[in-house]
């Protein structure tokens, strides 16, 4: 019935009187009861409240609107497929400066003025900031280059170039940064300049050298003859310079652990000044130089980042499980729900809001008693027996769970023992925290004997004074893997259990098992399911909860920040 859908659609917008004065009040009231039956083909599109006749309706409690439980239980094509991404490598290019200008003042009645060239712009800065509300590292791994803006050249009537456009890379919190390698031209100059001092002075000749310049350190005037500066004295080269910004750049090699949010952006890697105006090369030998400097090239910072902290909750479960309706019942995340194992592929973040900012604060509590406004939660995909082994989708799920920093385990109430689902889901947890321990100790043991850190290969050469080996600057050094992060112990991550499907007939036996279970393992009458010594067991409890109707999962996020606040 393409008409009614078109007319339905027609009549719910509030345009309608006055694109179509034609259509009656009676044409109306039946169109729209037409339009009734024919909800679920537009509704989707309009997000109007019209009420739906599905079958669902009968099992909604009545207060609810319907749409709310119906985005629980979509359909398999509803849903978004967020872009994941927590682990990536990106090359920053600080910005080069621009080259000094050689020109002199012209005007009526002067016809060959002083010089008045002036200095190019210093190029940009990077800059990097951890903030809250992102979640995942893909737009910057989709880059994979970043380069701040150069330097504009200088100008005559002694102007200055302008500044190169800075960069701001911002990421989520508990990013971990570290460098991979690091090309930085003036360090590189500074110690050739070094080397090259030392040999001038066993020669007993410095400063100026008749007809001896570098033509990449030096702008020259293009309206002279090449013999004119090939007989030239050239005044002494400034040498490579920094600016005074380098001073406050972290020192190589970066590593930064950023896990708070920061106030203020923090500078990775200045950007490289600008080359010298021929105003500043004037000497009563040359009154007007026909010279300039160049800028300086800016560096290259080659950095790996990397989530340790996913989100605040991790969705632990079978798969299954429920954890995918959770989610949609908790946040308005869009992660596919289906009734089939695997159906998350990977993480989903959604992001709890405790506080709308309408009166009163509903929660006060953070980790250093800033109030706390939100939280997220990764629904992370369903765990296998052996997924230790890197069964299933293996050990890439597990190391997504090591970076949540509490652990809700979801267990459906309806498939059989849930506490023996909640003991095979630890084991497989534990068995994972004993598995990287292992690879963290055979790394470190590794690297005692054979791994020496990616230094600035720049600074090395000047202390080593061996300048000029350029097989060393070919290696690749981004095939270097980096050492694994060290993280704290999965088990001594507080954790409660999310017990779903209670809807479900029959499931209230289970639940109270459970719930006899968990006391026990609180009270240390019955070890904790991970086998582990110093786990966390301080005082893990159960919720049961119904996702897909969204019923009791409205005492979660007080059990999550009672557990976030310690
Ligand atoms: N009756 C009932 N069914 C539910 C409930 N929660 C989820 N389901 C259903 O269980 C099935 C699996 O739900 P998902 O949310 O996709 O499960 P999952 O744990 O994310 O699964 P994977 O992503 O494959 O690990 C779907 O058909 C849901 O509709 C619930 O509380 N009650
Ligand atoms: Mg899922």
């Amino acid at each position: 019935m393409p008409s009614v859908r078109s007319s339905g659609c027609l009549i719910s917008g509030t345009l309608t009187p006055f694109l179509y004065p034609s259509i009656n009040k009676q044409l109306l009231r039946s169109l729209r009861h037409a339009a009734r039956h024919h909800v679920p083909a537009c509704q989707h599109r309009l997000n109007t409240t019209v009420a739906s006749q599905s079958n669902s309706q009968d099992i909604l409690p009545p207060s609810k609107p319907p749409q709310d439980l119906e985005r629980l239980d979509p359909s398999p094509d509803s849903y978004a497929l967020t872009p994941f991404t927590d682990r990536c490598t990106i090359t920053f290019h600080a910005g080069a400066g621009g080259h000094g200008c050689i020109s002199f003042l012209r005007e009526k009645y002067i016809a060959a003025g002083p010089p008045n060239g002036g200095d190019g712009g210093t190029g940009g800065n990077i800059y990097i900031q951890a903030v809250r509300g992102e979640t995942s590292l893909h737009k910057l791994a989709r880059r994979g280059i970043l380069k701040a803006g150069a330097g504009k050249n200088g100008a005559g009537k002694n102007r200055g170039g302008e500044r190169g456009g800075d960069v701001l890379v911002t990421v989520p919190v508990g990013t971990v940064l570290r460098e991979v390698w690091r090309r930085d031209p003036v360090a590189e100059e500074e110690a050739r300049a070094y080397s090259e001092r030392r040999k001038a002075k066993r020669a007993e000749e410095d400063g100026a050298v008749k007809g001896q310049y570098r033509r990449d350190q030096w702008m020259l005037y293009p309206g002279s003859q090449p013999s004119e500066f090939r007989n030239m004295e050239f005044p002494k080269h400034p040498g490579p310079r920094r600016s005074n910004l380098a001073l406050v750049q972290p020192k190589a090699p970066v590593q930064l652990d950023l896990d708070k949010p920061m106030e203020q952006p923090m500078l990775l890697a200045a950007g490289a000044l600008g080359g010298l105006g021929n105003t500043h090369f004037v000497s009563t030998d040359m009154p007007r130089p026909k010279i300039a400097t160049k800028g300086e090239p800016g560096m290259s910072l080659h950095v790996q980042l990397e989530l340790k902290l996913l989100a605040d909750v991790g969705l632990v479960g079978l798969p299954n499980a429920g954890k995918s309706t959770l989610l949609r019942a908790l946040t308005n995340s869009r992660a596919r729900v289906g009734d089939w194992a695997f159906t998350t592929l990977q993480p989903n973040i959604g992001t709890v809001v405790l506080d709308s900012h309408k009166g009163r604060p509903m929660i006060t509590a953070g980790r250093r008693g800033d109030p706390r406004t939100n939280f997220t939660i990764a629904d992370i995909p369903g765990v296998i027996e052996d997924a230790h082994l890197d069964k299933g989708l293996g050990l890439s799920f597990l190391r997504h769970i090591e970076r949540a920093a509490v652990l809700a385990f979801v267990v459906d109430l309806s498939a059989g023992d849930s506490v023996a689902a909640l003991r095979a889901l630890w084991r497989e947890v534990g068995e994972y925290e004993t598995f990287r321990n292992e690879e963290i100790n055979a790394e470190t043991q590794k690297r005692l004997v054979d791994w020496k850190p990616l230094v600035n290969r720049a600074t090395s050469e000047f202390e080593s004074d061996t300048f000029g080996d350029p097989e060393v600057f070919e290696a690749d050094a981004s095939e270097m893997p980096l050492p694994p992060l060290t993280l704290p112990p999965i088990t001594s991550k507080p954790w409660f259990v999310v017990a779903t499907k209670a809807d479900l007939p029959e499931t209230q036996e289970n639940f109270a098992a459970l719930q006899s279970y968990l006391a026990a393992v609180r009270d240390g009458t019955v070890a904790h399911p991970s086998g582990k010594k110093n786990a966390w067991k301080d005082r893990p409890s159960a919720v049961p909860v119904s996702a897909i109707k969204a019923e009791g999962v409205e005492r979660i996020p007080a059990v999550v920040v009672d557990l976030l606040s310690g």
